[in-house]
């Protein structure tokens, strides 16, 4: 065997890893030592009951929160706690709480993704010289590729507070998108969609893929998970009980446990309720 042929064997390094992440609040331990790696290409889902550290955990993968222990690598590189570096580093996200600028339209939205990218001199801004406005035309015409791409062209010149749930949280995707991120974190994208809109995610999380941008996932639907991720991490009141294939996942006799000992179409309705439940508190 040759030099090359050990060389092609060889499996790509992790785009994303996180290593031993730790996030204590005050006396509670969110996240205890929880690693996740993440290949190119590669959907990740990140289930757990409510509670469980999953959105702790996206915000210490993007710079919201500085880890009590532990490091974020993306290719290689430790990112800093700050979320417009590690924007411009290459991850991005959406929200739980879909977080657009309402009223502002729906290209104006993805335009503000895609500003986050772009490094105009401040002189060529300031005096509107010809380069700002190349650099504009460009975002823009990037902005509406990207609409286009998750299916919202027709609703371009709508004010964003306007569009039906499900468009809002693709419009947050694309905005995402605009970053050109080398990975995209979601936080339950498919929260209160209808079958139809959450396969149609599905099917837009796999065309993502199929771009060459890493994606990990969190939602309470399982079904929905175990349907579309290469791998599945389980975290239970912050610490990773179990990771592997769907198939290892959904047959682990713990994940079973933690999940109330129900099959997964229970289990599903039974995390959804308690998700609805748990909104409901927080609002009153
Ligand atoms: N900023 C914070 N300060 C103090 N405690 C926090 C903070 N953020 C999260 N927590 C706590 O950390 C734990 C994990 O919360 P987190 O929101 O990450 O869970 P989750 O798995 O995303 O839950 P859900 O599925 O309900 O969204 C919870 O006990 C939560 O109350």
């Amino acid at each position: 065997m040759s030099i090359t042929d050990n060389m092609a064997a060889a499996p790509a390094p992790p785009v994303l890893q996180a290593q031993g992440v730790t996030m204590v609040f005050g006396g509670l331990t969110a996240l205890n030592n929880v690693s996740l790696s993440l290949g190119k290409g590669e959907i990740v889902g990140l289930i757990g009951p409510n509670g469980a550290g999953k959105t702790t955990f996206f915000n210490c993968l993007t710079g919201l929160y500085l880890p009590s222990r532990g490091r974020v690598l993306l290719d290689g590189s430790q990112l800093a706690a700050d979320p417009s570096k590690v924007t411009i580093a290459g991850v991005a996200r959406t929200f739980q709480n879909i977080r657009l600028f309402p009223n502002m339209t729906v290209l104006e939205n993805v335009m503000v993704g895609r500003h986050s990218r772009m490094r105009q001199d401040p002189i060529s801004t300031l005096l509107r010289l010809p380069a700002f406005h190349r650099g504009e035309r460009a975002a823009r015409e990037r902005s509406r590729e990207l609409l286009e791409f998750v299916g919202l062209t027709r609703a371009e010149h709508e004010v964003a507070r306007n569009l039906p749930y499900g468009d809002q949280r693709r419009l947050e995707i694309a905005r995402a998108l605009a970053t050109d991120p080398k990975v995209l974190l979601l936080d339950e994208p498919t929260a209160g969609m209808n079958p139809q809109e959450t396969e149609a995610t599905r099917q837009l999380i796999f065309a993502i893929r199929d771009t060459g941008v890493s994606v990990v996932v969190i939602e309470h639907d399982i079904k929905f998970i175990f349907g579309l991720c290469d791998k599945v991490s389980v975290l239970v009141q912050g610490e990773l009980l179990v990771e592997g294939t769907p198939e290892v996942v959904r047959a682990d006799p713990r994940v079973v446990e933690a999940y109330l000992g129900k099959p997964p179409e229970e289990v599903e309705a039974d995390v959804r309720a308690a998700s609805t439940e748990h909104d409901t508190r927080g609002e009153a």
